[in-house]
């Protein structure tokens, strides 16, 4: 694949392999999202128990079925195998992979750093996403930026919902202002049963006074119900540790503390209990304070709006990498591209 073939998006000769890894609610999202692209296409996916892999592409219906009925894509015939170390039994198959979505869960909070450690450490080369959301993930994986450059890996960091195309939008947002006051992001997200997304759920908790990260990585399914249950499937969430805090300093737009984030999730019905925004608020060079609102339609799922973007910052970070660009960036100084 030559850089004309990965920047002028109409002449693919080569579709983009990408790897999936985790294949939970969002890893699932993400195959069918691939499905009907042109320009990527699904070589390979990855749970806690097995992997599987095709070099002319996974069909993401028949790992979905095999993921729902035998609980790993490990099961799949003849392309899956059973491993309680898959990723990095991925890795060391040396299968050709372009690029990975990392859509794992962030349980403990050093997890996927610690996957990122081992692609560095395999001699894999190529760009890696994610959706993550704690800042001081993000922080953990900022810090490994001149071992990814001396790997040859185009990292790319927060690139779901948010952080990640709320971000990009504040990032945007910010540019009619001298200087930016506030930026607000609350959330709105409705799905019919948590199971489907155990770890967004899980971290979600770990967020709620009185839990953090382990506490919530601890609880039992039982336990995540009953509270479940005392809320009426709802959970309400103010003052999030939340990397758009991070991502907007570093790309020079405001400080981290003019930055909040907060939302509802809704586990038990699909419809989104509020509108997902963010709200830039700025002084212009006028001397005008105005506020900016980008809203998300209500239609759009939190697995569109998390593995769209995701797809979309990897063509981004394809096109730096074909250039030699490597290391880690932001969704907040990189823009996504669209996957045809
Ligand atoms: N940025 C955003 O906007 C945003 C929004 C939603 C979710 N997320 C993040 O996406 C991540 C995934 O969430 P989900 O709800 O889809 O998770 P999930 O619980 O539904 O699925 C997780 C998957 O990871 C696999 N897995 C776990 N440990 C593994 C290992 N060691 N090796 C290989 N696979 C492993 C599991 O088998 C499962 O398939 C979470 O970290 C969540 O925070 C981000």
């Amino acid at each position: 694949m030559n850089t004309n073939q990965v920047m002028g998006s109409t002449n693919f000769s080569k579709a983009i392999r990408i790897g999936v890894l985790g294949f939970g609610g969002l890893g699932q999202a993400a195959a069918k999202v691939l499905a009907p692209k042109r320009e990527m296409i699904l070589v390979a996916a990855a749970d806690n128990k097995g992997y599987a892999y095709a070099t002319e592409g996974l069909n993401a219906q028949d790992c979905i079925a095999t993921y729902q009925s035998q609980g790993s894509v490990g099961y799949l015939e003849p392309f899956g195998t059973l491993s309680n170390r898959s990723i990095q039994e991925l890795l060391e198959s040396n299968q050709p992979v372009d690029g990975y979505f990392l859509a794992l869960p962030n349980l403990p909070n050093d997890f996927i750093p610690t996957v990122v450690k081992q692609f560095i450490n395999s001699g894999w080369r190529g760009v890696l996403v994610d959706a993550i959301k704690r800042t001081s993930a993000v922080e953990q994986l900022i810090a490994l930026k001149e071992e990814l450059q001396a790997a040859g890996i185009t990292y790319m960091t927060g690139c779901g919902a948010t952080p990640g195309l709320l971000t990009a939008a504040a990032a945007i947002a910010a540019q009619s202002y001298a200087e930016i006051h506030r930026v607000e992001i609350t959330f709105g997200v409705g799905i019919a049963n948590w199971e489907a997304y155990r770890a967004t759920i899980r971290e979600d908790i770990a967020h709620m006074p009185g839990y953090n990260v382990e506490t919530a990585r601890a609880m039992t399914d039982a336990e995540v119900e009953a509270l479940l249950d005392k809320t009426n499937g709802v959970l309400t969430l103010e003052n999030m540790e939340h990397a758009d805090d991070v991502m907007l300093e570093l790309a020079g737009i405001c400080s981290r503390d003019r930055v909040t984030v907060g939302g509802v999730v809704d586990t038990r019905n699909p419809k989104k209990p509020l509108s997902t925004n963010v709200k830039v608020t700025g002084r212009t060079f006028e001397g005008k304070i105005s506020t900016h609102t980008f809203t998300l339609g209500d239609e759009t799922s939190m697995a569109a709006n998390v593995c769209g973007p995701a797809f979309g910052y990897l063509k981004a970070g394809i096109n730096l990498y074909q250039r030699g660009i490597h290391g880690i960036f932001t969704a907040a100084e990189i823009m996504p591209q669209f996957v045809k």
